[in-house]
């Protein structure tokens, strides 16, 4: 790797070793104009403008709103109307693409079955990664996992060709990210190329949140007035669901007060980019002090938060942000997150230029291995 600017980045380290997050105590996130990075037109110094701004906000806060991002909100439009209908399927029809250990974990996750920090969220999803061809992966000599294989992806067409086009898309602007991030962390460009992750082990995830009894507990806005991207049929049909949801709450299944729509953790790799509905405030980013802050959805802008994968990179640079959902809004939530992440095989480790002012604080780690660790664990197969 070719020589780093070790004085100059020495210095941002002097100043800067206290761990990321330690600065956030704002009440919004940083808003951060990437569009220099998809435009082919536009010169360095514009790029190098937004990698300080990427670099600000990966150091002290671990999440962005990210705008000027190119994803047409035609397209997360649909694959949002999409999911809504295919969630409104009978449970027989969401079953045959279950997730399971035999579906190596993709598809169909009933509510309450994923399970974070020992205790059930309360949301039903479907999880599809980059696919593998099994076959293909022996014969290239390369390590098999329980992970590998082909999605079980929806069945109607046009969810599937929408779901098809929006992980084109993310792939796309995760890559662009990057080359962000990279420029604000004094790497090369072209650092998350190649073996890095020039071949993303990416995770789409479709997920529904039905809403939780109770108030929502912030006190910051849960407006039922904001437009949405739902038609009236398609708000109807949402409001029927919700009646459903909060019998179904009442019976043996009952949503409690302390159960989350999804419990608190970091991400696993490099990059997610949240897509979300409209108008409900859910997804919540904890503060260095310890508070819950809502990072409610905002028109033409993609929530963007860095992952584990990070941390070790940087030595601890940039550490990733713990976050949440919690939908006690009274609607229920769609959401589509997608995960820009390393090569399954990727080993990254501590680079040299973040350990000149303390030793390396990480062993390498196997992408792969991590994620295993992390989905190998994520289920309960009995919750009914
Ligand atoms: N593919 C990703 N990153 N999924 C994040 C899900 C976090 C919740 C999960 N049950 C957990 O405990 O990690
Ligand atoms: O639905 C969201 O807003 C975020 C979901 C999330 O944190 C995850 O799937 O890792
Ligand atoms: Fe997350």
């Amino acid at each position: 790797m070719a020589l780093f600017r070790a004085s100059a980045l020495r210095a941002a380290l002097n100043l800067r070793l206290l761990p990321a997050s330690l600065n956030f105590s704002s009440t919004s996130l940083p808003l951060i104009d990437v569009g220099p990075l998809t435009n082919s037109a536009a010169s360095v110094e514009e790029k190098q403008a937004v990698g300080r701004q990427l670099h600000d906000a990966c150091l002290n806060v671990g999440f962005f709103y990210a705008q000027g991002h190119g994803v047409p909100s035609e397209l997360t439009d649909s694959v949002m109307v999409e999911a809504r209908k295919w969630f409104a399927l009978p449970e027989e029809e969401k079953q045959r693409i279950a997730l399971s250990p035999t579906s190596h974990y993709r598809g169909w996750q009933r509510l309450g079955s994923n399970v974070t920090q020992g205790k059930r969220d309360l949301h039903e999803g479907i999880d599809l990664y980059k696919e593998v061809d099994a076959g293909e992966l022996a014969a290239a000599g390369m390590p098999a996992s329980p992970i590998h294989g082909r999605n079980p992806w929806p069945q109607t067409p046009a969810f599937q060709a929408a779901l098809r086009a929006y992980v084109d898309e993310c792939l796309g602007l995760g890559a662009a990210i990057l080359r962000g991030i990279a420029l604000g962390l004094q790497l090369p460009e072209t650092f998350f190329e190649g073996d890095m992750a020039g071949d993303s082990y990416w995770v789409s995830r479709i997920l529904y949140y039905p809403s939780l009894p109770g108030q929502p507990a912030s006190s910051s806005s849960n407006s039922t007035s904001s437009s949405s991207v739902l038609g009236g049929a398609q708000q109807r049909q949402q409001q029927q669901q919700q009646q459903q949801q909060q019998q179904h709450a009442s019976g043996s299944k009952a949503g409690s007060l302390e159960e989350l729509s999804c419990g608190e953790h970091t991400d696993y790799g490099l990059l997610t980019l949240v897509f979300a509905e409209p108008g409900v405030t859910a997804l919540q980013v904890k503060s260095a002090e310890g508070r819950w802050l809502d990072a409610p959805p905002m028109p033409g802008a993609v929530v963007v938060n860095i992952g584990d994968m990070f941390s070790v990179l940087t030595n601890g640079l940039y550490t990733p942000t713990a976050h949440r959902v919690v939908n006690r809004s009274g609607r229920d939530r769609v959401s589509i997150p997608f995960f820009y992440e390393t090569n399954f095989e990727a080993v990254i480790e501590p680079q040299p230029q973040f350990c000149v002012q303390r030793p390396a604080q990480f062993e390498p780690v196997r992408y792969g291995s991590h994620l295993e660790s992390k989905v190998l664990h994520n289920f309960d197969f009995e919750s009914k």
